[in-house]
C-alpha cells in the first residue's frame, strides 16, 4: 500500500445519524463467560459500538450494575436493542425504557416474527419504526435483505439499514449474497450493516468486501473458545475486507488468463 492508500484507509470512518465512528464493528454484549472477557473482548474488537439488551439489564439487577459499569468504563457508544420483542406494542415500550435508561435515542429495533429463524416481522417492524422516529428515536431497524420493505422503513424515517446475514445465533454467515448484493446497489447512500448470522471473520470481511458499511455480531466472538483472540480476528477481518474494497478488486472472468506473461519461447535439454 503506497502512502497515499495508507492515508485514505486510515481516514475511512463510518456515520450513523452524525455520529462518526473509526470501527466498523458493532458487537453485542450477550452470553460472555464471564464480565471480565467481555471487557477484554470488547477491547480486543476495538469497537466504538455496543448492542445493549434492555431486558437483560432489568432482568439481573446484580450484574446488570456491573455490566453496566463495565460498558461505562471503556467508553464506548450503546445502542440499546430490542431483543426478543415479538410485537409492536412490546417492541415501542421496551425502546422507549431503553432510551430512559441509557439516555440516548438510538435503538436497534427487533421485531421478531418467528421462532426457528428468530426473522423480522417485518410488517411490525415497519409499524413500530414509524411510531419510533415519529418520536424522536433514531431507529436501527433488523431487517431482511427485501428491498420492498427497504424502502418503506427509509419513508419511515430510518437512516441506517441493518439486513440480516443468517438467523441470529446460526453463524451460517452471509446466506443470500445476491439479496445482500442488490441492496448495496439499491441503496448506495444509505449506512448498510450487515447484523446478525456471521459466523467466522471471513464472512465478516465477505460483506465489507461487498460494500457494507459495518458488521454487528455477538454469539460468533462470545462462544467462541477464546472470545479475545476471535474479536480480534473479526476486527481485522473487517478492516481487511474494506481495504480489499477500497482497493478495487480484480474482475472475475471465466477463462484462466496467464499472470506470468511469456516472451518466445525457453530452449531446454539440448
Ligand atoms: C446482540 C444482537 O443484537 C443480536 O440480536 C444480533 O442480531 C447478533 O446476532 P448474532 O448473535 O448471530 O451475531
Amino acid at each position: 500500500m503506497d502512502a497515499m492508500t495508507e492515508k485514505t484507509a486510515h481516514a475511512d470512518t463510518v456515520e450513523f445519524y452524525g455520529a462518526r465512528v473509526n470501527s466498523r464493528l458493532l458487537l453485542g454484549t450477550a452470553q460472555y463467560p464471564s464480565p471480565a472477557i467481555l471487557a477484554e473482548a470488547i477491547r480486543a474488537s476495538g469497537t466504538e459500538i455496543v448492542t445493549v439488551s434492555l431486558r437483560r439489564e432489568s432482568g439481573v439487577a446484580k450484574s446488570g450494575q456491573s455490566f453496566w459499569q463495565i460498558i461505562r468504563d471503556l467508553g464506548v457508544k450503546v445502542l440499546p436493542n430490542t431483543a426478543g420483542c415479538k410485537t409492536v406494542k412490546e417492541a415501542v415500550t421496551t425502546a422507549e425504557m431503553a432510551r430512559e435508561l441509557f439516555g440516548t435515542p438510538w435503538v436497534k429495533l427487533e421485531v421478531i416474527g418467528e421462532d426457528d429463524t428468530l426473522q423480522p416481522d417485518v410488517f411490525g417492524l415497519v409499524e413500530a419504526a414509524r411510531m419510533l422516529v415519529r418520536d424522536g428515536f433514531q431507529v436501527f431497524p433488523y431487517t431482511t435483505e427485501d428491498l420492498v420493505v427497504a424502502e418503506k422503513l427509509i419513508s419511515a424515517g430510518c437512516e441506517v439499514l441493518m439486513p440480516w446475514g443468517a438467523p441470529i445465533g446460526s453463524g451460517r454467515g452471509l446466506n443470500n449474497p445476491y439479496g445482500l448484493r442488490s441492496m448495496r446497489a439499491h441503496f448506495p447512500g444509505i449506512p448498510l450493516v450487515v447484523d446478525a448470522g456471521v459466523g467466522v471473520p471471513s464472512h465478516a470481511a465477505a460483506a465489507m468486501e461487498m460494500g457494507y458499511d459495518a458488521v454487528l455480531l455477538n454469539t460468533a466472538v462470545a462462544k467462541a473458545g477464546d472470545p479475545v483472540r476471535m474479536a480480534r480476528a473479526f476486527a481485522r477481518a473487517i478492516e481487511a475486507g474494506r481495504e480489499a474494497l477500497i482497493a478495487d478488486p480484480m474482475e472475475v472472468r471465466d477463462m484462466a488468463a496467464p499472470s506470468t506473461p511469456v516472451m518466445g519461447r525457453a530452449v531446454l535439454g539440448q
